[in-house]
C-alpha cells in the first residue's frame, strides 16, 4: 500500500487504526451497557451500518497480513487480546518483567459472564496470551497445546487487573508456563491461575501452517 511506504505514513496509519479501535471499543461498551430508547437503538444500527460500508470496500484475504502489521517484529494491531485496532480486545498491555511478563487491562460489560464478573473463557483467553508471550520472551515461542485454568474467585468488571506469567520448565520442544490474574489493587489475592504447555514448531510444521501467510 503506497500511502504507508514511508515511516511517517506507517506511523499515521497505526495511529488511525488505534483511533478506530478506541472508537469501536467505546461503541461496544455503550452498545452493551445501553438502556437507551428502542428508537435510538434502531437509529444507531443504521448509522453503524453506514459507517462500516466504506471500510469494506478494500479488505484483505485470509492469508494476507495487515499492511500496518509487522509479523516478524511482533506488531499485530488486530490481535483479539492485545491489538489496539481490535474492537474485541480489552486491549491487554503486556511487557517483560524480569524473567517473566506482566499485563494490565480492565474489562467492560462486553466481557461479562456471571453478572458483574468476567466470563471464564475471557480469563482463559487473557492467560493464553500472557503465557504465550512469556514463552516467546524467554526465547521459546510455541503454540498452545494445553491450557489448564483454575478459577478461585470471580474476576470483577470495571476493575484494573494485573496478570503475570513466567516460564516454569523446558523439556525438548515443550515449554511449561504458569500465570495468574489478580486485581491491580490486591496482587497477592489470586483470582485465576493457569498452567500452559507450548510446543515449538518444527520447520516443516511452520511452513505448512504459516507458509501461505509468510510467503
Ligand atoms: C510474542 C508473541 C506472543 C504470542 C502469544 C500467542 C498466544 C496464543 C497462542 C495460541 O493460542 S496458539 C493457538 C492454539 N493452539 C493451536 O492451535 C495448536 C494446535 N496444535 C497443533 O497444531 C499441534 O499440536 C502442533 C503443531 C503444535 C504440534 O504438533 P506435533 O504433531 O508436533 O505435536 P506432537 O504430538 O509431536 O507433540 C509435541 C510434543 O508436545 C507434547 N504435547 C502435545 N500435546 C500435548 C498436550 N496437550 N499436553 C502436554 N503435552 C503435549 C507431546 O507429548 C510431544 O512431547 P515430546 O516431544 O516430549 O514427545
Amino acid at each position: 500500500m503506497s500511502e504507508i511506504e514511508n515511516g511517517h505514513g506507517l506511523k499515521r496509519r497505526r495511529e488511525a487504526i488505534t483511533g478506530l479501535g478506541d472508537a469501536l471499543r467505546l461503541l461496544i461498551e455503550q452498545a452493551t451497557a445501553t438502556e437507551a430508547p428502542t428508537e435510538e437503538l434502531l437509529r444507531a444500527a443504521e448509522l453503524i451500518r453506514r459507517a462500516a460500508a466504506p471500510l469494506g470496500e478494500r479488505v484483505r484475504g485470509r492469508f494476507e497480513t495487515a499492511a500496518a502489521d509487522d509479523l516478524l517484529g511482533g506488531v499485530r494491531l488486530y490481535n483479539p487480546v492485545t491489538g489496539a485496532g481490535s474492537a474485541f480486545a480489552p486491549p491487554l498491555e503486556i511487557h517483560r518483567d524480569g524473567d517473566g511478563a506482566v499485563g494490565t487491562c480492565t474489562l467492560g460489560r462486553a466481557f461479562e459472564g456471571p453478572p458483574s464478573f468476567a466470563h471464564g473463557g475471557v480469563s482463559a483467553m487473557l492467560l493464553d496470551q500472557m503465557l504465550g508471550y512469556a514463552a516467546g520472551a524467554a526465547g521459546h515461542p510455541g503454540m498452545t497445546v494445553r491450557l489448564d485454568t483454575g478459577y478461585r474467585r470471580p474476576v470483577p468488571l470495571y476493575t484494573p487487573l494485573r496478570l503475570t506469567a513466567r516460564v516454569a520448565g523446558i523439556d525438548g520442544r515443550r515449554v511449561t508456563v504458569t500465570g495468574t490474574i489478580t486485581t491491580a489493587a490486591e496482587p497477592g489475592d489470586v483470582l485465576v491461575e493457569a498452567t500452559g504447555v507450548f510446543v515449538a514448531l518444527r520447520a516443516e510444521q511452520a511452513r505448512r501452517l504459516f507458509g501461505p501467510v509468510l510467503g
